[in-house]
């Protein structure tokens, strides 16, 4: 997203919403700030735009115009913090430890990533990764390859997940090439790969991101990192992601609503995943969003229940995500070709696995194992 300013002229620049409002400037690298003009001077009623200038606003000031004088910020400027307006929306992860002591893996390891992303922010500010994001290469169409693919072969797409180890299940493969195991998902009919950034719960990296990209590999890359802040969007996407995981239990509405706006600006797909119907409820709620994933593993306890995915397709929600022409993804916990014939009987067109078939000798030959045939690979290149 460009900065964010209020302007009498395009030429003066005044941050929004300003000092009252932590978390949207939270969103906005400090280098992105404009100093012109003293932060309580703003007015919240002025007109906005982008640094770009009044004459060029476009369709997205008017929806980041609505944004801000959207309810949370209202509420966040009467003083609610953060983890109020998160639990008010049935969020538990709290993402500024009032003890010492997290409530689950899923809080410690957001606390965690609130520390890395800082430290990170610090060696390389906003506006650096952005001057880097012209030599990333082109964004892949992530949705367009999993509708296509499940067109094809009248099963789920698959997204296959090179992950070498997770907090529940330790180590899953002690063999781990990652660009290899890339390779063999594609050559085997994934229709888009998921790759884990975060290294010290799943041992994952942006190395092997760029890797698996620079090897050749054309399916689309869903960049699987525990996303706080919009810098690891942009961060993603200079790496050569093509889609972003954006966890509803973790991230308020206003942070969905920004995230998504920004990953449209960068043409990346979000895929947005809930746990369970309130998450899903807020998603539907929110505007432009085209992929949403159903986790079936809690991950605040690791629990995995396949029946979620139905549960939360089941009835009227279904009928809003049929109307709304979002694809589903079921993720978590699919081994067998019955596992994927009851989700795909809920509605899923698309599935993201990972254990099952990582842990086999050869992951991609394991790919007909799981949907009990041979599932075609798809040779077009999909660019946004
Ligand atoms: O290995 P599995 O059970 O097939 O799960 C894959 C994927 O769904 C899982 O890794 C996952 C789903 N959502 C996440 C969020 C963060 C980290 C990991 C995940």
């Amino acid at each position: 997203m460009q900065s964010l300013c209020l302007s009498a002229s395009a030429r003066v620049r005044v941050s929004i919403p300003g000092p009252t409002s932590p978390r949207l400037a939270r969103s906005l690298s400090p280098a992105e700030w404009a100093p012109e003009i003293p932060m309580g001077s703003v007015r919240r009623s002025a007109p906005l735009c982008c640094t770009r200038g009044l004459q060029e606003a476009s369709a997205l000031d008017n929806e980041t115009y609505s944004l801000i004088n959207s309810i949370e910020v209202r509420e966040w400027e009467s003083g609610k913090s953060i983890d109020d307006i998160a639990a008010n929306q049935g969020i538990r992860i709290r993402r500024h430890p009032s003890t010492n002591t997290p409530r689950n893996i899923l809080e410690k390891i957001i606390w965690d990533k609130v520390i890395e992303v800082s430290e990170l922010k610090k060696e390389k500010p906003l506006t650096l990764v952005k001057e880097t994001l012209a030599d990333a290469p082109p964004a892949r169409d992530f949705v367009g390859a999993l509708k296509a693919s499940y067109e094809r072969n009248g099963v789920p797409a698959l997204i296959a997940e090179v992950k070498k180890a997770s907090p529940s299940k330790g180590v899953l493969r002690e063999d781990f090439d990652p660009v290899e195991i890339a390779k063999a998902y594609e050559q085997h009919g994934a229709a888009c790969l998921s790759i884990l950034t975060d290294e010290k719960y799943f041992q994952g990296n942006f190395k092997i991101l760029e890797a698996v990209r620079k090897a050749g590999v054309q399916c689309p890359l869903l960049c699987k990192e525990f996303i706080i802040d919009s810098w690891q969007i942009y961060y993603a996407r200079s790496k050569g992601a093509d889609a972003v995981l954006l966890i509803a239990g973790v991230l308020p509405d206003i942070d969905i609503k920004l995230m998504t706006m920004e990953c449209r600006e960068l043409g990346l797909t979000a895929l947005l995943e809930v746990h369970n119907e309130r998450e899903l409820d807020r998603v539907l709620n929110i505007d432009g969003i085209q992929l949403i994933g159903i986790n079936n593993r809690d991950l605040e306890t690791f629990e995995v229940d396949n029946s979620i995915t139905k549960r939360l397709l089941e009835g009227e929600r279904g009928e809003i995500v049929r109307k709304k022409g979002i694809i589903v993804v079921g993720e978590s916990g699919l081994f067998t070709p019955d596992d994927v014939s009851y989700v795909q009987n809920a509605d899923v067109k698309a599935v993201l696995v990972g254990e099952s078939l990582i842990k086999q000798n050869d992951p991609g030959k394991a790919i007909p194992g799981l949907f009990g045939k041979e599932i075609l690979q798809l040779l077009t290149m999909h660019l946004v």
